[in-house]
This record gives C-alpha cells, sequence and structure tokens, in this order.
C-alpha cells in the first residue's frame, strides 16, 4: 500500500507579473510504499528542497496531487495539516534541530507530549526507543553534552518515536563525520528493517543512499531515473555512482571509499 502518492507536482516561484518565474518542480510523479526507504538525489538546484517542503506541508505545490497515509494535504484546513504533520510525519534535519532547554529523553518525548501524552508510560516508551537505537545511557543528557552524531540519533528517536506514517530526512549525515554518518545510516537501515519504518531521505551522498533500497534521481525539477538496491550494498553504491555520472554529465571516483 501507498503511504505517499504525488502525481504532476509542480511548484512555480514568482508570479505571472514578476520578471523571473522559476520551475522548481515540473511535473513530479513519486510513490513510496509502506515500509520503503527511499532516497531522493539530484544536482544542486534540481528541487530537492522545494520538493521535501511540499511533501512535508510546509509548502504547497503550485499544481498537482498529494496523498500521504491516504489523505490529501491540499484539502486540509491549516490546524488539520498541522495535526497530521505532527501525528503522521517525522522529521530528520542535517542539523539536528533539538531542543537545548531539553534533555535527550524530553527532546524525544515532544511528539508525543504535543499530543498531550505525559507521565511514566512516555518516559517509558522514550526510554525503550533510545535503547533500542543504543543511546539509553544518554537520555538524561543536554544536547550540548552530545557529539553531533549522538544528537543525530536523538532527533531520529524522536522522528520515529510516535511511529508516524512517514519519516522525511533531509540531508541527514550532512554534519557528520564519516563514522557517525554511518553509525546514523545503520540506525536507519534498522527502523526500515525491524520497524518496517517507511523512510524518505535527500541525500547528496551516494554512501548514505547506498543504505536506502531505492534511489529516485531528479533533474530541472523532474525524475530523471530510478534505481532499485541489488542485494550487495556496495554494488548499490557502484551503481549509484554511475546513475549520478550520467545525471550531472561528469565523471564520479569509482573508487569504493568508506565501504
Ligand atoms: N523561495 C524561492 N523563491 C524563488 N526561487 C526558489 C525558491 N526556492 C527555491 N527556488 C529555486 O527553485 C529551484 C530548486 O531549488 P531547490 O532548493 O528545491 O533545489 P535543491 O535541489 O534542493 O538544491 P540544493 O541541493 O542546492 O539544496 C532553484 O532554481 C532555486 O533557485
Amino acid at each position: 500500500m501507498n503511504v505517499l502518492t504525488a502525481k504532476r507536482l509542480t511548484k512555480v516561484y514568482g508570479s505571472r507579473h514578476a520578471r523571473a518565474v522559476t520551475k522548481a518542480l515540473n511535473g513530479i510523479d513519486l510513490e513510496v510504499n509502506r515500509g520503503e526507504f527511499v532516497s531522493i538525489m539530484g544536482p544542486s538546484g534540481s528541487g530537492k528542497t522545494t520538493l521535501l517542503n511540499i511533501l512535508a506541508g510546509i509548502d504547497r505545490p503550485t499544481s498537482g496531487e498529494l496523498r500521504i497515509h491516504g489523505q490529501e494535504l491540499a484539502k486540509m484546513r491549516a490546524s488539520e495539516l498541522a495535526l497530521f504533520r505532527r501525528r503522521q510525519l517525522g522529521f530528520v534535519f542535517q542539523d539536528y534541530n533539538l531542543l537545548d532547554s531539553l534533555t535527550a529523553a524530553e527532546n524525544v518525548a515532544l511528539p508525543l507530549a504535543l499530543d498531550g501524552k505525559r507521565g511514566a508510560a512516555v518516559r517509558k516508551k522514550v526510554l525503550e526507543m533510545l535503547e533500542y537505537l543504543g543511546m539509553g545511557e544518554y537520555a538524561d543528557r543536554y544536547p550540548y553534552e552530545l557529539s553531533g552524531g549522538q544528537q543525530q540519533r536523538i532527533a531520529v528517536a524522536r522522528a520515529v518515536v510516535h511511529q508516524p506514517a512517514l519519516v522525511l530526512a533531509d540531508e541527514p549525515t550532512g554534519n557528520l563525520d564519516s563514522a557517525s554518518a554511518k553509525a546514523l545510516l545503520e540506525v536507519f537501515a534498522k527502523l526500515h528493517r525491524e520497524q518496517e519504518s517507511t523512510i524518505l531521505m535527500v541525500t547528496h551522498d551516494p554512501f548514505a543512499a547506498s543504505y536506502s533500497k531505492r534511489v529516485v534521481f531528479i533533474k530541472d525539477g523532474q525524475v530523471f531515473s530510478h534505481l532499485d538496491a541489488p542485494s550487495s550494498r556496495s554494488q548499490f553504491f557502484q551503481e549509484i555512482l554511475q546513475a549520478l555520472a550520467v545525471l550531472e554529465g561528469t565523471s564520479y571516483d569509482m573508487a569504493p571509499t568508506r565501504m
């Protein structure tokens, strides 16, 4: 079953009266099934952020259809959309976006607290999630007492604790060193494998994308190609590099770094 169906999405920036209009999205079709782990890749300016903002309900498309978890986002009132985003979406950002004044556990509890859930049952659920993601010992630390990689794993715990229909990740490894990036990607892979979390990740990094099961390449606001993961991740990494070389018309270093 589809968690996300986007049809012919367009986004035009600038009004008809403006001197310049930009067609950031030019007819994107995208389907994501329940339990899929999908990456979106594309050159700078290809429309990735625009697409993610629309999928996240932050921005509205100029035209096209978008259904997430069976709901048409365009038909929702602002209050319904806010509730939908809180309950059905989880977000992971490049710069973690944890609240400095809250502990790791309190940050993870936020989506539950915003939904009116508090008390011992919430604390138990949060600690179980942190434990599950290998972060149990950091529950009572503040973000400034954690490394970037640890903060990002807390952010992932926060993104999934309320079991959203879809997790949207925007360059989640962008600020991490290679060891922390690998640890974070292992967390995503575990959530995908064991919890059947549905994850859509925008990334520039072929190594990060090789952890997902499908890559959608976009260029000039359109879907350029798709790649399904073969059984070996190192082979997928090579295939992604080759697809990027075609996409960007440049030759990537084919050496299997970090594998
Ligand atoms: N608010 C805006 N107003 C006008 N044009 C915009 C706006 N946001 C994005 N654009 C334009 O839309 C196009 C797509 O931008 P977008 O940020 O979605 O690309 P991207 O693939 O995320 O790029 P990057 O990888 O560099 O972040 C670009 O040409 C950009 O200049």
